[in-house]
């Protein structure tokens, strides 16, 4: 929900804990803060960092620090204070109580920004589920700035009956969310199964936000995926059906990217969108070359995807917009398969990349001969069932039938026909 003013000003609020080993400088942690709000139509006007050992209890920075930004939001008309770590409760409302301006904390506003993005019925219910589930615990009398992040939902101002009222409210609709999201997901479950029962083979793009995932799905599939510089830019993921040279099929799914400090409840939430990945028979790990903080964003992309546990599903790394870079390292993605640098945007070395895609799917499905009696037309339906079949042939006794299948059903089948 947008407030009147077309662009709120903000201030970016970190921290920098001295003791503790950080992937992304907080300098380099604010700038992305700067762009998401910019994504969520916020403008930051200034940025506040402070150094302490560990995070106060009560208002994250000191409380000296707090009062000066309270200072800095007056003399520069700030709405909102976003600070880049999520905030407890009680940290939250201590601070607007002190900085008398509505503070955000980096989940509030990748909510925001999840929110105006989600299109299908299913993304949108896990952003508000999701909302809800942030608000709860947040939901104390300043029930008016919240409610944009609720995207309405809780009631305006404030008292102690009618808190309670928002609450009851609020736990009634988490409820009704998630009963809602179970049908979803069973009907996409459903889809997921008839697509299994097609056999073709899934690849999932996987990457950073802004890598570069719906412009190489686009381009590779020859479809028409929005890609924007934005964060975020798809919530809802596409799959689109992608030829390889040897005229095999497969399909490529696009997903949710990913980013530094997401947090956890955010990742689980998401978690149904990266199911898709679970399933995936290889991994496109897109990765932005061009970018200032290549390895860290790897780095973050590698970590959500140890929590999915994956590691088994062949992966490629596409080093993408190598188009920016200049001199690249010749080094650094000349490990084939593995490794492969492109230009989506301007389809560079994509002979490449789909050779690599065949190499690495056909590690592990196999290709075989089958042949059994005339009379078993059941099994070469079963083969159309399981894999992909690229040839039959009739003799006078007996079917021919080459297929390309998984692995494990080509061991199951040939038991069986050897128990015969
Ligand atoms: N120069 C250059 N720009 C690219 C290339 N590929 C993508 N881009 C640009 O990078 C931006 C992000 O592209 P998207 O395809 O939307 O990125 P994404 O990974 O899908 O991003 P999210 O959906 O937000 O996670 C767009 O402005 C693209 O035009 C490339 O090969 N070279
Ligand atoms: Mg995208």
């Amino acid at each position: 929900m947008k407030n009147d003013k077309s662009l709120e000003r903000a201030v970016a609020v970190g921290l920098c804990l001295t003791d503790e080993h950080i992937r992304f400088s907080t300098e380099e942690s604010l700038e992305e803060l700067e762009r998401l709000a910019n994504t969520a139509s916020i403008e930051v006007v200034t940025q506040v960092i402070q150094k302490r050992r560990k995070p106060h209890p009560g208002y994250f920075i000191g409380k000296g620090k707090a009062r000066e930004l309270s200072l800095i939001c007056e003399e520069l008309s700030c709405d909102i204070a976003i600070f880049d770590d999520e905030l407890s409760p009680a940290q939250t409302r201590n601070l607007e109580e002190e900085l008398e301006v509505t503070v955000w904390d980096r989940t509030a506003l990748i909510l925001d920004i999840f929110n105006r993005r989600a299109n299908s019925k299913e993304a949108k219910l896990q952003v508000e589920l999701a909302q809800l589930e942030y608000l709860l615990p947040r939901l104390v009398g300043r029930g008016e700035e919240l409610s944009r992040l609720a995207g309405g939902i809780g009631t305006r101002g404030s008292g102690e009956q009618k808190l309670e009222i928002d609450r009851r409210h609020i736990r009634e609709q988490i409820q009704e969310k998630k009963r809602k999201l179970t049908e979803v997901r069973k009907r996409r479950q459903e889809s997921r199964n008839y697509r299994k029962k097609q056999n073709l083979p899934v690849i999932s793009l996987v990457g950073y936000t802004n890598a570069g995932k719906s412009t190489l799905l686009s381009k590779l599939t020859d479809t028409n995926v929005t890609a924007k510089d934005e964060l975020f830019n798809t919530l809802d993921p596409k799959l689109a059906k992608l030829e390889l040279p040897s005229g095999s099929k497969s399909l490529v799914s696009d997903t949710v990217g990913f980013i530094n400090k997401l947090p956890h409840h955010l990742v689980a939430a998401f978690r149904a969108t990266l199911e898709e990945v679970e399933e995936a028979d290889l991994i496109l790990h897109v990765i932005d070359a061009s970018s200032n903080h290549m390895d860290e964003e790897i780095e973050a992309v590698e970590e959500v995807l140890k929590t999915l546990e994956i590691e088994k599903t062949p992966t490629i790394k596409v080093y993408n917009k190598i188009d920016q870079v200049n001199d690249p390292d010749p080094n650094l993605y000349s490990n084939y398969p593995y490794e492969i640098p492109i230009s989506a945007l301007n389809k560079q070395n994509f002979s490449e990349l789909l050779k690599a895609i065949q190499t690495q799917l056909e590690k592990h499905w196999v290709r075989k001969y089958f042949e059994f009696p005339i009379h078993r037309e059941d099994l070469k339906a079963r083969l159309h069932q399981v894999g992909e079949v690229l040839d039959v042939e009739y003799n006078e006794t007996s079917i021919l039938v080459y297929v390309r299948i998984p692995p494990e059903e080509e061991k199951r089948l040939t038991q069986e026909l050897e128990n015969h």
